[in-house]
């Protein structure tokens, strides 16, 4: 019996929600400490048998599992047509189409043939915290108390969920764990082999196919290569196999392979010393019926809509060039750098404005001011709750705490969360600042720290004891 774990990385979309959408444009995602993990355990079939069974377990929730048994024969001719049923006929759209999309990929290129004998595959999902709302939930840690998840006495479906991309996760772990038991080569370590890419392309496939619409994808590229410039690829591609009437493993086999995505995912972090601070302000918003309005104001006032998103990438893109030219600071003037993050630490984004000798935290400051000034205006003009009043006061009143550079409303807005720039020699004391600021009474300081990087294998013996 084989057994690997993977993981991949939760998201937060800092710059460029909504215009990454359109290809012309760039986003820059930030990678979360929050995964999602996908253990296996294959088992050669005894039988000789053209049938593969795939079990996938997820002990976190209430009726958290999903049977399923794969006539090979059928899928290879039927392709992502084939009727997927659970055991019990429960649902689970992302699991499904993940299993379709992966097995079928392996099954084109001629894995799981008549000379092998077919498997018995499980795999078990865990979800680190913050995905999900902790009320009413227990914490269990695994022997090694490496890892602690927290288990409810509720259906996934019920349990309210924090905007961190779950799916995503769940879709490019589960792809990573399900390709580890098909085929002997994975490895997403080399390179060479090209794996990781195609997890991703595998991923953007099953995650469209289980929406049932074709968002940019940055969720499932930040959850595969980590914290990234991203730039979308043409939802075209997606459609050439999703929309097949014929032949869909084939096409899905040459996309997953041969075609150029025409993309952008290259790698970008924060620098040291300045970190991420999210903020769940426990609301939620429906990312669709935003998209919706958004779509209708660029339609119905094409002109001044397209300025004010070339206004707003302008801002977005000078907040992704003020956050690189502090990290190359901090390898090329170690003295001069050290200087800015004391002088951050000391200081609100007010101070830091009114000092000359401070331009290059004032550049990440006055960008993140122009983007909240622009998605204020797309909050206006479109009727959408981008950055919603509540959200507003909110940020505002963030950004006058000492240590912290400013904040946005991540991806599409509206009331998920928040996110803070914030020195991170400083965040002890802006937790103490925020505890007594009854501004502040609804927010819950998120457990949550930039990671570089997105899908890994992980030490399956760090989960025993759960498992
Ligand atoms: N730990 C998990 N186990 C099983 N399915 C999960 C898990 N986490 C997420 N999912 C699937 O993803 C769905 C949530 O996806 P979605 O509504 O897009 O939220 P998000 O914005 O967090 O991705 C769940 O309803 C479930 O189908
Ligand atoms: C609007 C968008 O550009 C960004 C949405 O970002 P969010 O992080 O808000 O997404 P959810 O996972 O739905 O909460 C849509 C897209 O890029 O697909």
């Amino acid at each position: 019996m084989v057994q690997r774990a993977f993981s991949a990385t939760g998201k937060a979309l800092l710059a460029g929600g909504y215009l990454v959408l359109d290809p012309k444009y760039e986003a820059f995602v930030i990678a979360l400490s929050a995964r999602m993990y996908a253990l296996n355990s294959v088992f050669e079939s005894e039988a000789e048998t053209r049938l593969c069974r795939i079990t996938v377990n997820s002990p976190q929730f209430m009726n958290g599992s999903w049977s399923y048994t794969l006539d090979l024969d059928g899928l290879k001719s039927a392709g992502l047509a084939y009727p997927i049923v659970e055991k019990e006929g429960k649902r689970n759209p992302f699991i499904e189409s993940t299993i379709l999309v992966t097995v079928g990929y392996a099954l084109e290129k001629d894995v799981l043939n008549e000379k092998t004998k077919a498997k018995d595959i499980h795999i078990t999902i865990f979800s680190d915290p913050e995905y999900h709302s902790q009320l009413n939930s227990v914490r269990k840690e695994s022997t090694n108390r490496s890892k602690q998840f927290l288990y409810h006495n509720k259906e996934i479906t019920q349990v309210n969920k924090t905007g961190l991309g779950s799916s995503a996760g769940l879709v490019t772990s589960l792809t990573a764990s399900l390709l580890s038991a098909l085929f002997a080569d994975f490895d997403i370590a080399q390179s060479s082999l090209n794996w990781k890419e195609r997890v991703h392309n595998l991923a953007q496939v099953s995650h469209c196919k289980a929406q049932g619409k074709i968002g940019s994808g940055f969720d499932v590229a930040s959850a595969t290569f980590g914290s990234i410039i991203y730039q979308r690829f043409s939802p075209q591609l997606i459609h050439s196999v999703l929309d097949a009437v014929s032949d869909t493993n084939a096409k899905l086999v040459d996309l997953i392979d041969n075609q150029d995505w025409n993309m952008k995912h290259e790698l970008c972090s924060m620098p040291p010393g300045i970190r991420l601070l999210m903020g769940d302000v426990i609301g939620g918003s429906e990312t669709p019926k935003l998209v919706t309005k958004v779509q209708n104001w660029r339609k119905e006032k094409p002109e001044y809509s397209y300025k004010v998103w070339t206004e707003l990438n302008s801002s977005n893109m000078r907040l992704v060039e003020a956050l690189r030219k502090m990290d190359k600071l901090s390898e090329t003037d170690k003295v001069r750098y050290s200087y800015l993050l004391n002088e951050l630490a000391k200081n609100s984004d007010e101070d830091i404005a009114s000092s000359p000798d401070l331009a290059e935290l004032n550049q990440i400051g006055c960008a993140i001011k122009d983007i909240r000034k622009y998605l204020k205006i797309m909050t206006e003009e479109t009727g959408a709750e981008i950055e919603p009043f509540e959200q507003t006061e909110l940020l505002n009143a963030a950004t006058n705490i000492k240590g912290v550079l400013g904040g946005v409303v991540p991806g599409a807005g509206g009331y998920d969360a928040i996110c803070l720039l914030v020195s991170s020699e400083k965040l002890p004391q802006i937790f103490q600042d925020t505890s007594s600021n009854p501004s502040f009474g609804h927010v819950r300081w998120m457990n949550l720290a930039e990671q570089r990087d997105g899908l890994i294998e992980e030490s399956y013996s760090n989960f025993a004891g759960l498992i």
